[in-house]
């Protein structure tokens, strides 16, 4: 397969899209009475751990996936079908699962799910079966989280660790983040506290180090390669706050722990292999958070719930794995998000979670999207002639209404989104009034989406207000059309029955990881590489030695950079300047 654009199934779109231009979704409804059934998916997941009897949460969570308030009719999901069985998104989702080298440029497989496999069913990466590699992992943070949460991991002075920071970026920061805040129900912040530090901008660990205390602080360096400048920037400096403190090297050993594929590297920054917790290269960074990568969220909420949360996802890798593709709730989401990539224009996905615990949801899979889809070159090394990864995007519910939702609303691009809720809150505060006003936006907003409101019923409204019933014809015409909603604009609502507990979030997160493989697949790119993060990466190592200058400089000395184009330049010599006007002062 080549361009996806030559298969049948994406040219049959392309025609069919020229009947469904004109599709009008309340008249979609009004025809079919049936049409919420036809188009919506309920889906139970369960699987308990199989060796954690003392592991007493939920494992088993409920999903409705009401997909009907999209531009389509059943044509439109048979060709979408189509497509993905042209594509053969179930024979690479086998190889997926097989541990088949599918990052073909970096020649590695894609074992994701290898770590939130819990049972002992072998998986291979390469013929190798990893399985026993990743409980040994698995055994090695739990006796850690344990040992912290405890006070039996005790700082160098004999102090309880207090506060854990976790130095990382991108899917060794992302992750943890985005799952520590969704289960922060579970944590006690009062006893042990979780920070983040990723921006290689001081004043991110500056900031963070305010708060905290060396001989209470465990730090980690998160890292799949040990080698991202801004990581080791930031641990080295991070070393450097504890030795001043602490003095002696032989302390580190208490304070810091690593998460990498690369013991040597490990090892040269001084932190010993007993304190190393190992992934692999079938990892990729933004789908670490199962790994080592996750041991700050297993120290923040307690083992129990990291592992309760690998095994949501594993049940929805268990879907994913063998459910037809119509009743596919990974599949069913890549499809209409492909519908209105590929074939109507959308340049955006909106991820609007009406959860409070979601809040870094859409920034979690900014990277988990946009660093795998964002490719121009098939599988075959050719430039695509279509659309690959869209723009990924949003804010929690309600806070979105109050920032966007104008656009959303009545703006003049198309924007795809996704409402996600869950039917029971894990705050039900004041009797639930605040749950029930939360989903009455959450069912509201797609309603207002699809319908819109017509001129005519602008124009009732407006007479029938005592306020503008006395405005003259001329005054209503001026406002009338600055009230008119075009609707027709379309969303998935996506209902989590009963809470987001970690089982649920676990399924949840690994649901959009797949759905993002099947688009992957049918765009035939390769979603698991990430060269398109190395060129800034490179121009940044050759710029830092140029903004390097002594104290000897004046302004009038100082040498000019010109090694760039003349905006590169201006702007360096413009900071060297500065810098140096500084130190004159
Ligand atoms: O975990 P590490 O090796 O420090 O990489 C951090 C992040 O950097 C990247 O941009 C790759 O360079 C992401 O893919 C990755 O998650």
């Amino acid at each position: 397969m080549v361009l996806s654009s030559d298969l049948a199934a994406w040219k049959k779109l392309q025609a069919h899209y020229e009947a469904a231009k004109h599709y009008q979704l309340t008249d979609l409804f009004a025809k079919d009475p049936e049409r919420f059934s036809t188009f919506s998916r309920e889906l139970h997941l369960d699987f308990k751990p199989p060796h954690s009897p003392t592991n007493t949460n939920p494992h088993e969570t409920n999903f409705l996936l009401d997909f009907s308030k999209n531009l389509i009719v059943p044509e439109t999901m048979s060709l979408l079908l189509d497509l993905a069985r042209e594509a053969k998104v179930e024979e690479w989702r086998e190889k997926m699962f097989a541990g088949e080298p599918i990052n073909f440029t970096e020649h590695r497989s894609v074992l994701h799910v290898a770590l939130r496999n819990l049972t002992d069913t072998p998986m291979y990466s390469e013929g190798h079966n990893v399985t026993p590699d990743v409980h040994a992992v698995l055994q090695h943070m739990r006796e850690t989280s344990d040992a912290i949460r405890s006070g039996e991991w005790r700082g160098y002075t004999g102090e309880r660790i207090t506060d854990v920071v976790n130095i990382g970026i991108g899917g060794s920061d992302l992750g943890p983040v985005m799952v520590t805040q969704a289960l922060a129900k579970y944590a006690n912040p009062e006893k042990l506290r979780v920070h983040f530090v990723s921006n290689v901008d001081g004043t991110h660990l500056a900031e963070t180090l305010r708060s905290c205390q060396q001989a209470s602080t465990l730090f980690i360096i998160a890292s799949k390669t040990f080698t991202t400048q801004e990581t080791i920037t930031n641990a080295q400096s991070a070393r450097a706050w504890f030795l001043d403190e602490a003095k002696d090297e032989s302390h580190i050993a208490k304070h810091f722990v690593a998460l990498s594929t690369n013991t040597a590297k490990v090892t040269e920054f001084g932190i010993s292999p007993e304190n190393m917790f190992q992934f692999w290269d079938w990892v990729g960074g933004r789908y670490s958070l199962w790994s080592a990568i996750g041991l700050s969220i297993a120290i923040y909420v307690g083992f129990d719930q990291f592992e309760s949360l690998l095994a949501g996802a594993h049940a929805m890798d268990r879907h994913f794995r063998s459910t037809p593709l119509e009743e596919n709730l990974p599949v069913l989401l890549a499809l209409v998000g492909v519908w209105y990539n590929d074939f109507w224009g959308a340049q955006t996905q909106a991820l609007l979670p009406y959860d409070q615990y979601l809040s870094r949801f859409a920034a979690y899979f900014q990277q988990g999207d946009m660093e795998s889809n964002g490719k121009f070159v098939t599988r075959d090394a050719k430039e695509v002639n279509y659309q690959t990864g869209p723009i990924i995007w949003g804010e929690p519910g309600t806070n979105g209404q109050h920032a966007f939702y104008q656009l959303i609303h009545q703006g003049t691009k198309m924007i795809p989104a996704d409402f996600i809720a869950t039917t029971h809150s894990l705050n039900p505060i004041s009797n639930n009034v605040h749950h029930d006003i939360l989903l009455s936006n959450f069912f509201a907003q797609p309603e207002a989406l699809m319908r819109g409101k017509s001129a005519e019923q602008v124009y009732s409204e407006l007479k029938s207000d005592p306020t503008s019933a006395k405005w003259s014809d001329a005054e209503v015409q001026n406002i009338l059309p600055h009230k008119v909603f075009k609707g027709n604009r379309p969303t998935n609502s996506l209902l989590i029955d009963p809470v987001l507990h970690p089982f649920a979030l676990g399924s949840l997160i690994a649901l959009y990881e797949h759905k993002i493989f099947v688009q992957g697949i049918i765009w035939n790119i390769n979603s698991f590489d990430q060269w398109g993060v190395e060129l800034g990466k490179q121009l940044a190592k050759k710029i830092l030695p140029e903004l390097q200058t002594s104290s000897q400089d004046t302004a009038e000395s100082l040498a000019a950079v010109n090694s760039h184009d003349t905006s590169t330049n201006g702007l360096i010599n413009y900071y060297r300047q500065a810098k140096v006007r500084r130190q004159q002062q």
